[in-house]
């Protein structure tokens, strides 16, 4: 409750907007969306079964089941804070002594006072406020296809006689409407302001404010009025006072989400390379796999850790992989699940590019990926990489490793232009057009290391570790230098 200290005579003067936030109450999120992808091996067309979903109970668009990639990472929803709950006209009469211990011992009609005298009118209660935050808990944004609407609580009323109408459970205050996002979300407004970057877990951003209570004022006779006045300077009444009774009005907004998975490694290659295997072999993620392309349709995370010896439950995080969908030649051009889902190799500092070395031409494979990325965003390819030749159990990709190493390494520049020239699958006239705009991939660095391994049969995962281990640390050393070397 909060004492009012009337204004003057122009109350419409006062900046209601302008006092601080009442405390509010913290209450969890509880609803939760499962998702499961089964598969019809027939036609080999993903299906998304949808259980659980949140209160609404509504079904989630057709297109939403059909073609998750296309929503997980945006969506668009309107807040609405909570209104200012209403205060209302008190009809007063100034009892004596005894008339007033009744009423106390009713427990109702009596106003509060404060230490001077001075009659304290309750307010109504703050509509809800609506904060957005980061929860690892999830991870999409599909849910907020199905429910785009979101409503804070209202405040609570004074009724006449001074006392609550409101069920809240704190009182008059509305407790906050918190909204959890996937950790990595930008939230921006309609103009497209970025508001924030949820990207640590347990960030958050205040998106609408709820409205403020509406005061109290007095109802009495004139001639009550004059010795009222005298008593207590919270006192008021006039006509034009009535407006303040009423609650202001809760913000609403309209915002834009974008997801950008947050991860230290981006785990890239073409579909059936055995990106998802990787992921599960490594970390404690347990993605789809099948030998049909695009099994995968979002990204999955997995944190990396520990010593693998120690068995999967002793990791503790290191880093965050991040198992992205397949690319095929064209993804740029939207081709495949097209190119959605690579600006999530945005907050990678490293790449895993895994290539299935079983295939007829694995470095027409490697050199796919590569010019994909690069017709995407040429910036990724200035990223640290290390190379996974994958499938070395089968006979068809172990023959041929050494080769295939061979051919990989001399793809890239390692700052040896002298060693591009002399190599015959290299166009001699390279080096020259190495001032043109747009750099070949051969002009761009080699990988940090290539390394031949089944994830599937657990060949060389320990080799594979390591390099991605050290690979990282470089990444990190040479960001810390670089950091050192900037003039503060
Ligand atoms: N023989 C063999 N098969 C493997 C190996 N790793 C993965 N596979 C198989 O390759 C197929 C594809 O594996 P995934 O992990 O789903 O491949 P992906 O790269 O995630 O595929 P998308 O999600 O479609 O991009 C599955 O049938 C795996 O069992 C391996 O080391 N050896
Ligand atoms: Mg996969």
């Amino acid at each position: 409750m909060v004492s009012l200290i009337s204004p003057p005579a122009s109350s419409s003067n006062i900046q209601l907007r302008d006092t601080p936030f009442f405390s509010t109450l913290f209450i969890p999120p509880r609803s939760v969306q499962f998702r499961h992808h089964t598969r019809n091996h027939q036609n080999h067309k993903q299906k998304t079964v949808w259980c659980g979903l949140t209160s609404t109970g509504a079904s989630p668009p057709s297109s939403l089941t059909k073609e998750p990639h296309k929503f997980f990472d945006h969506a668009i929803i309107t807040v609405r804070a909570g209104d200012g709950g209403h205060g209302a006209v008190l009809n007063h009469k100034e009892k004596n002594e005894q008339e007033r211990g009744k009423a106390k011992k009713k427990g109702k009609g009596s106003l509060k006072r404060d230490f001077d005298g001075s009659l304290i009118l309750p307010t109504g209660g703050h509509g809800g406020d609506v904060v957005i935050y980061a929860d690892e808990a999830k991870d999409t944004l599909l849910e907020f296809h199905t429910k785009s609407r979101y409503h804070a609580k209202r405040g609570g009323n004074v009724d006449a006689m001074g006392a609550l109408t409101s069920m809240l459970r704190d009182g008059l205050v509305a407790p906050t409407l918190r909204i959890p996002v996937p950790v990595g979300t930008v939230v921006k407004n309609k103009r497209g302001k970025a508001l924030a970057d949820l990207a640590q877990p347990g960030d958050e951003v205040l998106v609408a404010r709820g409205g403020q209570g509406g005061i109290s004022l007095l109802e009495m006779p004139q001639r009550q009025r004059k010795k009222m006045m005298a008593l207590t300077t919270n006192v008021m009444r006039d006509d034009s006072d009535k407006i303040l009774v009423h609650g202001h009005p809760g913000e609403e907004v309209k915002l834009e989400l974008i997801l950008r998975v947050v991860a230290d490694v981006g785990l890239i290659g073409l579909p059936n390379a055995g990106k998802s295997t990787l992921l599960a072999a490594i970390t404690l993620a347990k993605p789809d796999i099948a030998d049909y392309p695009f099994t995968t349709l979002m990204p999955n995370l997995g944190r990396l850790g520990g010593d693998p010896s120690l068995g999967a439950g002793m990791f503790s995080s290191e880093a965050t992989l991040a198992d992205l969908p397949g690319l095929i030649e064209g993804a740029h051009l939207g081709k495949g699940l097209g190119r959605n889902f690579l600006r999530h190799l945005r907050r990678t500092r490293l790449l895993v590019h895994v290539v299935d070395a079983a295939t007829e031409n694995p470095i027409n494979d490697y050199r796919t990926v590569r010019e994909e990325l690069r017709m995407y965003n040429p910036e990724y390819l200035e990223r640290p990489y290390v190379v996974v030749l994958n499938k070395i159990d089968l006979p068809e990709a172990k023959d041929r490793l050494p080769s295939l190493i061979q051919e990989i390494m001399r793809i890239g520049n390692g700052g040896a232009t002298s060693e591009l020239r002399s190599n015959s699958e290299v166009p001699a006239q390279l080096s020259d057009e190495t001032d043109t705009k747009e750099k070949r991939l051969e002009e761009y660095a080699r990988p940090l290391s290539v390394v031949g391994v089944s994830v599937l049969k657990g060949i060389r995962i320990d080799t594979m570790l390591k390099e991605i281990r050290s690979a990282l640390k470089k990444c990190s050393d040479s960001s810390e230098t670089l950091a050192s070397s900037v003039p503060p």
